[in-house]
């Protein structure tokens, strides 16, 4: 008779799905991008800034990951996540801490820049991006429990961390620089909307009203394919409105992994075992197509 034996994740696989290293795509892209527009209009490129952000983004999305395990244990919606970093050292006053001090260096960071520019404006936008990443989960607000965390999301990572990005290489804002973060925004939301999916049994038990609990699967599923679709049609409408240069046409090339994301979704969104990787294929399609986004501005025009 076939025996089926439950394969247990090792620590170190656990490990990694509690820090989730392709996450991390979020952090640097809308660095990487605004960074790319900046060079593509000005030639010019500071490259202490570049780095001095990169490295704050990267620990304030580590403050922003721990403490949402942090807040999550109490809300007790990750009680079946073995790789909540809280479940794994079974010390959420330590996880505090450390979420503190990541986001106390990010901050040092910005402010490093906010000091070489003699200006405060860097500084004021990324504030208000933590403040946002905060409200999304934190009390007394868990703004990601009544399901607004997309829109937050979008905000964040796309017209605040680009526009903040930009100005800390020109100390200026331009409307390029915007057009392009609705795209960082909207395919860093489309992370985020993935991510519900094999979560619904959880979310409901916890109260927490999800898009997908709200909207169900097969229409979440919807919602994504016309999600993805418009990322496609935005930059057509950019380069014909003159607001991208034509080498963003590249951007087509990640088509792809947009098609791979919306089929295993459309295919899968019912089936919680199978459709939970499709944050990560929304990480490709994010990761690739803001690499081809960025080339478009670096590539002589
Ligand atoms: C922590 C986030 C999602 C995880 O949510 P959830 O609890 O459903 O996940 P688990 O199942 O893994 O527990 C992301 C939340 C994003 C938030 C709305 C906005 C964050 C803003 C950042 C702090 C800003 C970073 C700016 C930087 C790029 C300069
Ligand atoms: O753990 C997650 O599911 C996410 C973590 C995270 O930092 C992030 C940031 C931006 C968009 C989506 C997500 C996640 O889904």
């Amino acid at each position: 008779m076939a025996t089926t034996r439950l394969v247990q994740p090792t620590p170190k696989k656990l490990w990694l799905a509690a820090i989730k290293p392709p996450m991390y795509s979020v952090a640097i892209m809308p660095i990487i991008v605004g960074t790319a527009v900046a060079f593509g209009e000005t030639n010019k490129i500071n490259q202490s800034i570049f780095f001095t952000f990169l490295i704050s983004a990267i620990l304030i999305l580590a403050w922003e990951n721990l403490s949402n395990d942090v807040f999550d244990s109490e809300t007790g919606i990750d009680q079946n996540k073995p790789h909540s970093v809280v479940n794994l050292t079974g010390n959420k006053s330590l996880i505090f801490w450390l979420s503190n001090l990541c986001l106390g260096l990010g901050i040092l960071g910005i402010l490093l820049i906010a000091w070489w520019q003699q200006d405060w404006t860097v500084l004021i936008i990324i504030l208000f991006c933590c403040l946002l990443g905060y409200t999304y989960q934190g009390p007394p607000f868990r703004l990601g429990y009544q399901g607004l965390g997309e829109i937050l999301c979008f905000f964040a990572f796309g017209p605040l961390a680009i526009a903040a990005t930009y100005y800390s290489q020109t100390q200026s804002f331009s409307i390029t620089s915007l057009a392009v973060s609705v795209f960082i925004g909207m395919s860093t939301s489309i992370i985020l909307f993935c991510s519900h999916f094999h979560q619904v049994e959880d979310d409901l038990a916890a109260g927490k009203k999800s898009p997908i609990v709200r909207l169900g699967t097969a229409t979440g599923a919807k919602v994504l394919k016309w999600a993805t679709t418009s990322l496609y049609a935005l930059t057509v409408l950019f380069v014909v409105f003159n607001l991208y240069p034509r080498w963003i046409l590249l951007v087509f090339m990640s088509l792809p992994f947009a098609i791979a994301l919306v089929n295993h979704v459309e295919q899968y969104h019912a089936e919680p075992d199978k459709v939970n990787n499709s944050k990560f294929l929304a990480i490709n399609l994010h990761f690739v197509s803001g690499i081809l986004l960025a080339l478009g501005f670096i590539l002589p025009h």
